[in-house]
């Protein structure tokens, strides 16, 4: 039996549907978006709401479920935050007009007018005021990748290009919410959307960057390759086929070069907690410990400083130095944030108002922020004693003069974010729009007159002349007098009779009721024109108006390491090219917080590292502080060199150009590799990667497999990153036998952490000194740990034989008396190679005989081996 035909609205729902396949389609239903079939499921499940269900289709029930339109943004920011795409298909004509077209049961026409995802929101309800919301296109072409990127609730879009092998680490800093790529290319991240490969074009690319910014050339912007240019072409297709045609802000593109920034992966931000903690929140990472920014600009520009710290020394310290003036200058300091705190996100604001979801408040926002700038910028330039980077400023704080003072006048004092009610527009901007609001004006109160006159001539006091939605303006009088109006000479036409009261029209009220409308009417058309007008002013000063987004931004974060330096006595760090790390009483920012909220001191502790000193190894017991150690020093390079003072009495840092982290065997299992496999991954990439400039620490490395591989490996590591890569290193360690690389490797050196043993206890101290670690406190550790008693004390004597066996016959290290240095060992390898390569290049392959060239094999074979 053939089912029977969808009906008309299904049909046009399910057309719908085609066009956004992997989205939940909102399908508005007046005052509702309805969901149906797998859509409804889903989003019922998501978001806790009742499944029902609405006629049929093919045979079964059309699972259903709905969302009030007025509070659609809250479902909407559920749904993005779970991971799904929303499609929002709006009526795009009235029943009235419906009816018109195709009579009384033609069914209003519905068009998808835009696509809802994570990557390209601008609601403010819809996206945290404190983080960025990075939108990315990549692109591989050839032996590189072109990656685009914009937040287009902001505008800023950058392009860069990257070898494979650092896409990740490039992803890993712009933190993106959504990825689109070319279908089919095999190597695209596992989350990223597919999009059609065409779309991804290098000249499509160029020419709609030319003509967004209305120039014949993007030199101007800087230098861009072919890859990079692919990858803005599909991302600018990306984004309007989310808009559907309309696109959002994005200012002019900035090329980012592969090697501006301190490299870091994916893997280091995670164990270093930069912008996230090992919770997967900002709480408890490095972003939250040191941000006291005062607005949300503020604070998404901290984050994205500390994901790509500085390489230029010059830029470096134009930063600490306006640090600098306003830590000397706290009541500077005070002003500046109590202004910037009354700045609204300028910003944001921009980017609803090019998106075509501005509302008033928006236009009021940016006069208020604008302005707020402007009175900035007077008293900054006020300061002859101004850092160069604050001088630099300057200009974008100003220049808005025009723009302001038009919204000043033009707009209410606080303008309402629905327009459609009108009233934003101030009195005294158009003479015109002022006059309609006078003779509406007037007719209010010739109504109100036209009251006390009906009361006299009926003589009923209860009468009123009242107003509702359906009824417009009408007279009432309690039921027991309305004879008297009902009367066929009265001059009242009865309209509608109520329980206890009846309600009455005459001519002179229809006739002031009707000049109110019409004077309504046109005032919301004049108001109309007004907005579209502001909104057009905005978008034309629109990257004038981010400039001056960015330079309050700028000021923010420069003030919040002020402050943060204030309430840490936090110091000044000294920046200089040569590979060194002296860092006095550094501490770790984040587990000092802890400690503090605890009621605990932390121990500040010392690190010197220089080229004839680059690698310490550094021993104690577990709990000693060795992980917090390592870290501490990895976040103060970080933040030292993103601008900001550091957790330390005194600090000279070396430039740093890649920055590695690595903790063994730390679980990775969502991506379904084992942790020692992760552990040696990662450590594969600090051993190709790393170099003289770099920093690493390795934070027992080798610990996820058997005793003998791990110390095998930890070994073999320490001195590859001694002799090789030659980077500044802190390698924590439990093996007290790598301490014998202390006779091999010069520029290494034995550390520890101090423990202390008193009453049976174990007292660690948190401090790092010189010299190896005399014991490994295992057993007190787990004592402490509240390991039971007789299971401690059973390990104490298995330990007894083990130690006894190990000085018979010289521990785990014994034998490695004799190992050849690294350098010998590899260079000794490679000369047999050689060896090898010279005689197969000798060879005449058609001159051997069948029996000569088994015996040859044989003899290489020997050879290879020996
Ligand atoms: N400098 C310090 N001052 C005070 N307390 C500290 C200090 N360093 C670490 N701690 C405390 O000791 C705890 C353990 O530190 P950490 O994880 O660095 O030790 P670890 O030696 O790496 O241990 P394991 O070898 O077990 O990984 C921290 O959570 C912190 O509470």
């Amino acid at each position: 039996m053939s089912s029977p035909a969808p009906t008309p609205m299904m049909a046009q729902y399910l057309a719908l549907k085609d066009q956004a396949p992997d989205c939940l389609l909102f399908y508005r239903m007046g005052d509702f978006f309805e969901l149906f079939f797998d859509d409804a499921r889903q989003a019922a499940q998501i978001l806790d709401i009742a499944l029902t269900s609405r006629g049929e289709h093919g045979g079964a029930p059309i699972p259903m479920c709905g969302v009030p339109v007025h509070s659609a943004e809250s479902y909407l920011a559920r749904l993005i935050r779970a991971g799904c795409r929303v499609a929002i298909a709006e009526q795009v004509e009235s029943p009235e007009e419906a009816k018109k077209r195709g009579g009384s049961k033609a069914l209003v026409a519905r068009d998808i007018v835009r696509f809802v995802t994570a990557g390209t929101l601008t609601e403010e309800a819809l996206l945290n005021p404190r983080e960025s919301n990075v939108l990315a296109a990549l692109c591989p072409l050839r032996d590189s990748v072109g990656l685009a990127s914009c937040d287009i609730s902001t505008g800023r879009m950058e392009l860069e290009e990257c070898t494979p092998d650092r896409l990740g680490a490039a992803l890993a800093r712009l933190g993106a919410r959504e990825i689109v790529a070319p279908d089919g290319w095999a190597d695209a991240p596992l989350d990223a959307v597919p999009r059609e490969g065409r779309t991804f074009d290098s000249a499509a690319g160029e020419a709609r960057l030319k003509e967004l910014h209305g120039v014949a050339t993007l030199d101007g912007f800087g230098m861009f390759g072919r890859a990079m240019l692919a990858a803005a072409g599909g991302l600018i297709a990306y984004l309007d086929h989310v808009g559907r045609g309309r696109l959002p802000l994005l200012l002019p593109p900035v090329a980012r070069g592969a090697d501006a920034h301190m490299a870091m992966d994916e893997a280091t931000r995670a164990s270093l907690e930069v912008l996230v903690s090992a919770s997967g929140t900002r709480k408890g990472s490095l972003a939250e410990a040191i941000d006291r920014c005062v607005t949300g600009a503020g604070a998404r520009l901290l984050a994205e400083d500390l994901a790509a710290p500085l390489l230029d020394l010059t830029q470096i310290r134009a930063r600490l130095e306006t640090v600098q003036w306003l830590v000397d200058d706290p009541l500077l300091r005070g002003d500046l944030r109590a202004t910037l705190r009354t700045v609204p996100d300028l910003g944001r604001a921009l980017g609803r108002v090019v998106a075509g979801r501005g509302s008033p408040r928006d236009l009021g926002q940016l006069r208020d922020g604008l302005a707020q700038a402007r009175h900035l910028h007077d008293s900054l330039s006020a300061r002859a004693d101004r850092p160069a980077l604050i001088a630099a400023l300057l200009p974008h704080l100003a220049g808005h003069g025009a723009l302001v003072d038009l919204y000043a006048r033009a707009l209410v004092p606080t303008p309402p974010t629905e327009r459609s009610q009108g009233g934003f527009i101030a009195e005294g901007y158009d003479a015109g729009l002022d006059e309609l609001r006078a003779a509406a004006g007037n007719s209010r109160r010739a109504i109100a007159a036209l009251e006390a006159k009906y009361r006299d001539e009926t003589g009923v006091a209860a009468l009123k002349i009242r107003h509702n939605g359906v009824l417009g303006y009408f007279i009432e009088v309690p039921a027991r007098h309305a004879d008297r109006l009902m009367a066929p000479d009265s001059g009242f036409t009865h309209r509608q009779t109520m329980a206890g009261a009846v309600r009455f029209n005459a001519l002179a009220l229809h006739e002031e009721a009707s000049r109110i409308a019409e004077a309504g009417g046109h005032a919301l058309a004049a108001e109309e024109a007004h907005f579209e007008d502001l909104i057009a002013q905005a978008i034309a000063a629109r990257e004038g108006i981010a400039a001056t987004a960015a330079a309050l931004a700028r000021i923010d974060v420069a003030a919040s390491h002020a402050e943060r330096a204030g309430e840490g006595g936090w110091c000044l760090p000294q920046v200089v090219e040569e590979p060194v790390l002296a860092i006095t009483g550094g501490r770790h920012p984040v587990v000092e917080a802890a400690l503090a909220k605890a009621g605990e001191r932390f121990v500040a502790n010392d690190c010197q590292l220089a080229e004839a000193d680059r690698l310490w190894l550094v021993g104690g017991p577990n709990m000693g502080g060795k992980s917090t150690f390592l870290r501490q020093n990895a976040l103060i390079v970080l933040l030292a060199q993103a601008g900001s003072y550091v957790p330390a009495l005194d600090a000279t840092v070396g430039l740093v150009d890649r920055l590695f982290s690595r903790v063994g065997a730390s679980d990775n299992l969502a991506r379904g590799r084992s942790t020692f496999m992760v552990e040696m991954v990662e450590t594969a990439a600090i051993l190709q990667q790393a170099g003289p400039r770099s920093f690493v620490i390795l934070d027992e490395v080798g610990r996820g497999t058997s005793t003998y591989d791990g110390l095998a490996l930890a070994w073999a590591v320490a001195e590859a990153v001694h002799e090789t890569n030659r980077s500044r290193c802190l390698f924590a360690t439990h093996y007290h036998e790598m301490q014998r690389l202390a006779e091999t490797c010069p520029a290494l050196s034995l550390h520890h952490v101090r423990a202390r043993e008193w009453k049976g206890d174990l007292v660690l101290l948190h401090e790092v000194t010189q010299g190896p670690a005399d014991k490994s406190y295992g057993l007190a550790v787990a004592r402490l740990a509240g390991v039971p008693e007789p299971v401690v004390k059973r390990a104490r004597s298995v330990l007894d034989k083990l130690e006894k066996g190990r000085a018979a016959t010289g521990g785990l290290a014994a034998g490695l008396d004799d190992l050849p240095l690294f350098a010998a060992a590899i260079e000794a390898a490679e000369d047999k190679v050689d060896a090898l390569r010279e005689k197969l290049n000798a060879l005449d392959i058609d001159a051997l005989s069948p029996r000569a060239a088994l015996d040859l094999l044989y003899e290489l074979k020997r050879e290879a081996n020996a």
